[in-house]
């Protein structure tokens, strides 16, 4: 690092110096003086923070000046931000989580709408680091299956967030939480699938999943309960998104929809929730710094978060292992069916039902090599329970899976496993 040319830049109070760094480049930073943020989370003074493959900003609510050392592939200063805005937002969240302390009731239950690329994901960012700063522990909820935020891409999950988001490793920061015996990991569910739309009602059910599932989990947790929830999602705008949109505000609870950079759908959701006193809408500019992400970007940006699932990230290095196993000793299950030959090979009147949600075992050979598997946990206690309330059944006249699609979609997952197979 000591051989990449320093420069150095300074800000002033309330600009924002707004960068871009390439896959296969690498940025470091450091704060010389004065105060900065990135998306919420201080930089320490003379400490070295490591950036390739973002878009980011840096923020000074003081004025300050930052060492850059390394190639940047865009870098522009900024004082026309958004920022007072989203403290203002944040300050306002903070009563309410104050008040839910007094009166011993439920902190804000946020959901942030808008289109792809509108800062949804910063927000939430940005607000959880200042929720954290005020001793606040929210549950942050993903929802935006082409991120994976604490996941790899193609989950949705709940994490319970008790300390800052790190500048340089993102939400990848509590995704490799194992290692260091952490107790904040997240709740994951598996979807595997970018388009909530793509396989809709499989998607409906893991929310649900998650939903049931985190209200229960946080039954006992009194602090996240007076935090609330911030919750992110993709970009389901147009209004064949609504009933959607709809589904996450009943199963989450959500008191506070939140729209940055749509005009129709905050005017359509004012007047949707107007006669509902518990659901307050509001909007919020997008910041002129968030960039639009081309789809070899967004590629390239999910194969290296799941690397970084794999490997650790800058700050916190894994050492991910191989285990051999007879493939007669594991089975593998798929969820829906993509593969079907089509049903006008069928027999004349014969129609096959076709359900997104069916499980079905699949053959272990050579082709599922590099597939990412998730490992599910299958938990014996809360599925006996929902056993014995017959909300959810074994088939028994299925010999070749115990597996009731109910008691799969219900367990969150375990880890995720990257398959070689050899025969
Ligand atoms: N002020 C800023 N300056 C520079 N880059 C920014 C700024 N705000 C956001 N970005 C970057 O812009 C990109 C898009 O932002 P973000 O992920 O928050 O949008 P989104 O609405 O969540 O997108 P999606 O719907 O695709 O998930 C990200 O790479 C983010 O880091």
């Amino acid at each position: 690092m000591e051989k990449l040319k320093a420069k150095s830049v300074t800000l002033k109070p309330g600009e924002e110096l707004r960068l871009e760094v390439d896959f296969s480049k690498t940025v470091y930073i450091k704060l010389i003086k004065g105060n900065a943020e990135i998306f919420g989370a201080e930089l320490g003074s003379n400490t070295y923070y490591e950036f390739s493959c973002e878009k980011f900003a840096i923020y000074t609510w003081e004025g300050c000046e930052i060492e850059i050392r390394g190639e940047l592939s865009s870098e522009y200063t900024s004082n026309e931000t958004p920022m007072n805005v989203y403290m203002n937002l944040h300050l306002a969240l903070q009563q309410l989580r104050d008040k839910a302390k007094q009166q011993g009731s439920e902190g804000p239950r946020l959901l942030i709408l808008g289109p792809t690329d509108s800062g949804k994901t910063t927000l939430c960012k940005i607000l959880t680091n200042y929720a954290v700063k005020q001793d606040e522990t929210p549950v942050l909820v993903n929802l935006d299956t082409s991120e994976g935020m604490v996941s790899v891409p193609g989950s949705i999950s709940a994490t319970c967030i008790s300390r800052f988001i790190s500048p340089e490793d993102g939400f990848m920061s509590y995704g490799v939480t194992g290692s260091s015996g952490k107790t904040d990991s997240p709740l994951v569910y598996h979807y595997g699938n970018s388009l909530p739309n793509k396989h809709l009602s499989l998607f409906q059910k893991l929310l649900k999943c998650l939903a049931n599932n985190v209200n229960k989990q946080i039954e006992t947790n009194k602090s996240a309960q007076n935090s609330g929830f911030i919750i992110d999602t993709g970009g389901h705008v147009e209004s064949s998104s609504y009933a959607l949109i709809d589904q996450i505000i009943d199963l989450f609870k959500v008191n506070l929809v939140l729209i940055i950079g749509n005009e129709k759908l905050y005017n359509d959701y004012i007047k949707k929730y107007n006669d509902q006193p518990n659901i307050s809408v509001a909007k919020v500019p997008k910041s002129g710094g968030v960039v639009d992400r081309s789809s070899l970007y967004i590629q390239n940006y999910q194969n290296n978060h799941i690397k970084q699932y794999f490997y650790g990230t800058n700050s916190e290095k894994l050492q991910s292992f191989s285990k051999i196993v007879k493939i007669s000793d594991i089975s593998l299950y798929k969820i829906g069916q993509d593969t079907l030959a089509p049903s006008s090979t069928l027999p004349l009147g014969e129609t096959r039902k076709i359900s997104e949600t069916q499980i079905t075992k699949v053959e272990i050979d050579e082709k599922l090599s590099h597939y990412l598997v998730a490992i599910l946990h299958l938990d014996p206690v809360t599925n006996q329970e929902k056993l014995d309330n017959n909300e959810i059944h074994i088939k028994e006249e299925d010999t070749e899976s115990l597996l009731d699609e109910d008691l799969v979609l219900n367990s969150p997952v375990l880890g995720y496993i990257n398959m070689q197979v050899f025969s």
